[in-house]
């Protein structure tokens, strides 16, 4: 692909303004950027970086001529708008889970499995933001020991709930400041001073909908059908960067120093491990960047099996959703 017109859907939101972020700041060639959302923002402008765009209402015409869409909408607003974008010829690259189980649909984190990319039939899909940040993680490892079993605890920040879950989080503190009794809409509870062990419904088994995806997600990126995922999921109130505490056990033995070494040259991942002096990795010092803080290596000491526990951070609305989305567009250069 030359001159690429490309498009954002949700070009207002969380992921959406990012994904323009990324797109200007990675000097991504297109030849014209349309920016899509609803009707409630349509003609309003947006400023990124000194330049301005105009928002346009989505509509099922808004795709004619268009070659790469980067979707940031919810899953009802993904499924309805992508077929038609699917139909005028455009490839797009979704954030929403809609289409991240369908097996005609590569799920893609670049530094994991590129290769997948050229079985697309015009959906790629970009994985859920706490599965791109652990599998960035551990992949390296994978490739050394195959990995057969993990266990996962996730404290996600309220900005994976998009840009009304940063507002919840600013105006709860502020009333609670103000004595003023505080609103609850895109969290189940305060989450203020709070935390709430639910992201998503729960099924039949206890398991919320967030949790299944590191199972669900995490099988398919790393073709592995077997792996076992024992997952939970927290809303934790920092603003932006989830932190996940993960205990994997391999097939077989892989020490600590070499599970450092292994990282440290990993592409995308940032090594923090220096307990002795305090340094591991922290969402504030993860958050507005790309690369996935790992640290906290240490031996799982609860088993003799091959198992190590580490605890790593990311910054889910960059490296969990728009740049991996734009890194993927950039396989079509
Ligand atoms: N936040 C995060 O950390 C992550 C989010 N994701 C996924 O990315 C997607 C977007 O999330 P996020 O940015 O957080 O959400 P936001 O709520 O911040 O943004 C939603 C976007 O969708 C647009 N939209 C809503 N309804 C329509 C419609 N009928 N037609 C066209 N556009 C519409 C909104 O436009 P308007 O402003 O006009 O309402 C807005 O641009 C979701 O699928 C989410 O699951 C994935 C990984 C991480
Ligand atoms: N659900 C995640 C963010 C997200 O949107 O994930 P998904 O795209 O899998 O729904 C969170 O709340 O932190």
């Amino acid at each position: 692909m030359k001159s690429i017109h490309i498009a954002i859907l949700g070009a207002t939101g969380a992921v959406g303004q990012t994904m323009l972020e990324m797109l200007l700041e990675r000097k991504f060639p297109y030849r014209k950027l349309t920016l899509l959302a609803s009707c409630r923002s349509a003609g309003k402008e947006v400023s990124v970086n000194g330049q301005n765009f105009v928002i346009q209402e989505a509509t099922p015409q808004s795709f004619k001529g268009v070659d790469l869409v980067l979707c940031a909408a919810e899953n009802d607003v993904a499924g309805f708008f992508i077929p038609y974008a699917v139909k005028a010829g455009a490839i797009v690259i979704d954030n929403s889970s809609a289409y991240r189980l369908d097996p005609s649909v590569p799920l893609i984190i670049p530094e994991v499995n590129k290769e997948a990319i050229k079985h697309h039939q015009g959906i790629i899909a970009n994985p859920n933001c706490a599965t791109i940040i652990a599998l960035v993680a551990l992949a390296p490892l994978h490739r050394y020991a195959h990995i057969t079993r993990m266990i996962v605890s996730t404290y996600q920040a309220v900005s994976g709930a998009g840009i009304g879950g940063m507002k919840e989080l600013n105006d709860q503190m502020q009333a609670l400041a103000d004595h003023k009794p505080i609103q609850t809409k895109y969290f189940p509870y305060q989450i203020a001073y709070n935390l709430i062990p639910q992201i998503g419904d729960f099924n039949d088994k206890g398991y919320s909908s967030e949790e299944m995806k590191m199972q669900n997600e995490g099988r398919k990126i790393l073709n592995a059908p077997n792996l076992a995922v024992n997952c939970t999921c927290v809303r934790v109130p920092t603003m932006r960067s989830h932190a996940e505490s993960i205990t994997v056990e391999f097939d077989e033995p892989i020490d600590v120093s070499t599970a450092k070494e292994l990282l440290i040259n990993a592409p995308g991942i940032k090594l923090v491990d220096d307990p002795i002096n305090a340094r591991y990795p922290m969402p504030l010092e993860s958050q507005n960047q790309d690369l996935i803080y790992v640290g906290r290596i240490r031996e799982d000491i609860s088993t003799d099996k091959h198992g190590l526990s580490l605890w790593c951070c990311g910054d889910q609305i960059r490296k969990g959703a728009a740049t991996n989305a734009v890194q993927i567009a950039e396989t079509f250069l």
